[in-house]
């Protein structure tokens, strides 16, 4: 198309254009200047006033006249008796004064050679020639008077410049404009990173990839990585188009994550090193004819370290590593997202090996089934994320790495072999993990002594390596706040409970209320002592925190990867140990409302142990929980905290029945009525029994949680009174008042 060869070739049109320009301007200035021979110059004749060649004619001393335009030579019978002249000067009047044919005076002006030659003649041409240069007006007066005297009358043609010069010349402000323009627009495209409107406009179509600078030594990454201009990663433009772009250019591509950055999934990690080696040395591998994975696909939960294990393949390899994330190229143009693939895969090819990250792969990967109807942009863009991934040859080490927490709705196409059909499971860290986690990120903050990588670990079940790293980061905070030299636990325990239950929030409450949350919290508590399958508790607070208005908080002795229904009866009766303490000590008639979430877990997990993990003997071992797919779509890092208000948000349990402090986990958990058994007629009684099933589960773990308090209802006493005059207590604060 002929604009985009404009387009590509505009540096060499523009100095081509110039060129032209200004030798044309330079032809056009000499065009203008007069030729020679045909001058206003007088060539050594005597310049004369008007008036005085008028008396001359009128004399009758007038032998022959020639014209060009409003210079005029006259011939004179009698040479003028006047110091003017050179020839007077020269002192040879008497040879040079006899009259001059007019034939041959006209032959001698109009040849400009025979005047400088023939000196002779010359002094008599110089003396018998007078020059003027008609004013304005006063050509019509001269040729009457001329006539009327009969003056023999030459018209000299005006020097005509060659047609060519003449075009060039007219033309020439023109261009010179024109080239004004361009060198005008082409310093401001330099001057804009932006680029010029058209440019943005080819721009949408272009991947947005991001690709990762090396960063100094010693400083952390920025949340967001640094986005340069497409185009400036391309590498085979010339660099001076490269240069009209944009004036700053990444230098290195190559991320500085290594493996070293990356702790507590060494089971992944090894997995990927081959496709570093192969990153490496590509050569090596196509020259055995090995087929390396092209694509792997990481499965995991939000923050689990994904983007990082891409990001440290390519810094291993010491490659480019471009980011993109699949709800960037879904836009509402159509074809606009097949476009930004394309374009991204371009890119990474010119500059292979390299590694391609694309996050939240099911944005466009999805079942195309299971969309609503007709939504061509995400097909497209689905298609042209196939055909690309099709389209590598062997000697192309292009590595491509996605990144999804549903395996389970990707369209089956992508997972084909050839394509992502590597898969590597990224979960969340186990307590050794957690505690090298937060080893990495603690490499470059001070610990103070008392604080223990590994007790941390303990109290920090279920968090990803984001929220670990995030943990670090507010500990740090807390001991800059609190102007330490050094970060120590109560900082960890500061930020804990900050992340896990949001920020401590001065209420003023009345006497009776603090005595209802400090009841409440201690019934949790003592029913979680009393229970030896109960976690142990680590914190007890009333300090009202985010929405809660009192937490308890619990640390497991270790990690739980299978729960059984004693554990989960055990988690139940200290859900309940709130509201039954707060029923003990007040009676039933003033029971609160703050028991909202502690309720809401312990349904919920009822419910699991009742519809999926079949711990129920009248409904059996079937599996009954059936979710609407489309609820798992949302990605929800943690639960909108204004959608539970209430006293404590410290329980949520999770698929697996682990109950988690506030919303560190994904929603996924709630309690969806539309379960598949309620669709048909058999279904209701289905839904019937469970629901029977769900409520004699609690009423069996209230019955837990009631006899512990009864039995201890003199350390339910003291532990809130203990609660309202610490408002905290730590672990052995905690055990020293239930012992004593
Ligand atoms: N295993 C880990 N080791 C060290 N740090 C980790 C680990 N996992 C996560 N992190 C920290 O958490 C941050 C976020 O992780 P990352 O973005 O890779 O998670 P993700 O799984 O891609 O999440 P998302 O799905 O939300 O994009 C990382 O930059 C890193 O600081
Ligand atoms: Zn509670």
């Amino acid at each position: 198309m002929w604009w985009k060869f404009l387009y590509s070739h505009r540096n060499a049109i523009l100095t081509g254009t110039l060129i032209i320009a200004l030798c044309a301007l330079l032809l056009g200035i000499c065009a203008r200047l007069p030729a020679p021979g045909a001058s206003d110059q007088s060539d050594g004749a005597q310049v004369v006033d008007y008036t005085i060649l008028v008396h001359q004619i009128q004399n009758g001393n007038v032998s022959a006249v020639a014209i060009q335009d409003d210079n005029i030579h006259a011939l004179l019978k009698n040479p003028l008796q006047s110091t003017k002249t050179i020839a007077s000067k020269a002192g040879a009047q008497s040879s040079s004064d006899a009259p001059i044919d007019p034939a041959s005076w006209y032959h001698m002006l109009t040849n400009s050679d025979t005047l400088l030659t023939a000196s002779q003649d010359t002094t008599a041409f110089d003396r018998h020639t007078v020059y003027i240069h008609i004013p304005a007006g006063g050509k019509d007066l001269l040729m009457t008077q001329l006539e009327s005297a009969h003056v023999d009358v030459n018209i000299l043609p005006t020097p005509q410049p060659s047609p060519l010069l003449t075009v060039l010349g007219r033309f020439a402000p023109l261009l010179l404009v024109i080239v004004l323009l361009l060198v005008f627009f082409s310093i401001r495209q330099k001057q804009n990173p932006l680029g010029s409107m058209d440019d943005r406009i080819s721009q949408i179509g272009k991947s947005r990839a991001r690709r990762f600078d090396r960063l100094p030594e010693g400083t952390t990454p920025p949340t967001k990585p640094q986005v340069t201009s497409p185009k400036l990663l391309t590498g085979g433009r010339s660099p001076a188009s490269a240069v009209a772009k944009s004036a700053a250019a990444p230098v290195v591509a190559i991320p500085s994550v290594t493996f070293a950055d990356v702790a507590g999934i060494d089971e992944v990690k090894s997995e990927l090193v081959e496709m570093v080696q192969f990153l490496r040395e590509p050569g090596k591998f196509s020259r055995l004819g090995a087929h390396i994975p092209r694509g792997a696909l990481l499965v995991g939960a939000p923050g689990t370290g994904k983007t990082l294990l891409a990001k440290a393949v390519a810094g291993e390899a010491q490659v480019p590593f471009f980011s993109m994330s699949a709800s960037e190229f879904v836009e509402m143009f159509v074809g606009v997202g097949a476009s930004r693939v394309r374009d991204l895969f371009q890119q990474a090819r010119r500059v292979a090996p390299c590694v391609v990250f694309i996050d939240e792969l099911d944005a466009v990967g999805r079942k195309r089934s299971m969309r609503a109807s007709g939504n061509d942009e995400r097909d497209q863009t689905l298609n042209q994320l196939l055909v690309e991934l099709d389209g590598f040859d062997a000697r192309q080490a292009v590595i491509v790495m996605a990144a999804t927490n549903r395996v389970d709705i990707l369209d089956k196409a992508l997972l084909r072999p050839g394509r992502f059909d590597r898969r590597i499971t990224v979960s969340a860290p186990d307590r050794v993990g957690r505690e090298a986690i937060l080893r990495v990120h603690a490499r470059q903050t001070p610990l103070s002594e008392d604080v223990s990588l590994e007790r941390l670990a303990r109290l920090t079940t279920g968090m990803t390596g984001a929220d670990l790293a995030n943990l670090v980061n507010e500990a740090a905070l807390s001991a800059a706040r609190r102007d330490l030299m050094a970060i120590n636990h109560d900082c960890f325990e500061d930020a804990l409970a900050r992340i896990q239950l949001g920020a401590l929030r001065p209420l003023v409450m009345s006497e009776s209320e603090r005595r209802i949350i400090a009841v409440h919290e201690g019934g949790h508590a003592l029913v979680a002592h009393h229970l030896p399958e109960a976690d142990r508790v680590n914190r007890v607070t009333i300090l009202p925190r985010g929405q809660s208005l009192g937490v308890t908080q619990f640390s497991a002795e270790m990690d739980r990867y299978n729960y059984s229904r004693e554990t989960l009866m055990a988690r139940i009766a200290v859900g309940l140990g709130g509201r039954v303490a707060e029923e003990l000590t007040f009676g039933p008639e003033r029971i609160t409302t703050g028991a909202e979430n502690d309720l809401q877990v312990v349904t919920d997990l009822a419910r699991k142990m009742v519809t999926r993990w079949g711990m129920s003997e009248r409904v059996g071992v079937v599996f009954a929980d059936y979710q609407p797919e489309e609820s798992y779509a949302m990605n929800m890092r943690s639960i909108d905290p204004d959608a539970i208000p209430s006293q404590s948000r410290s329980l949520v349990a999770d698929v697996r029945g682990n109950l988690y402090l506030n919303g560190s986990q994904p929603a996924q958990g709630r309690y969806y009525a539309q379960t598949m058994a309620s669709r048909s007629s058999g279904g209701v009684m289905m839904n019937a029994l469970i629901d029977a099933e769900v409520q004699r589960i609690l009423n069996d773990g209230r019955a837990m949680a009631r006899a512990i308090l009864t039995e201890h209802a003199t350390q339910l006493t003291t532990l809130a009174d203990a609660l309202i005059e610490h408002e905290q207590l730590d672990r052995t604060q905690f055990e020293t008042i239930i012992q004593g």
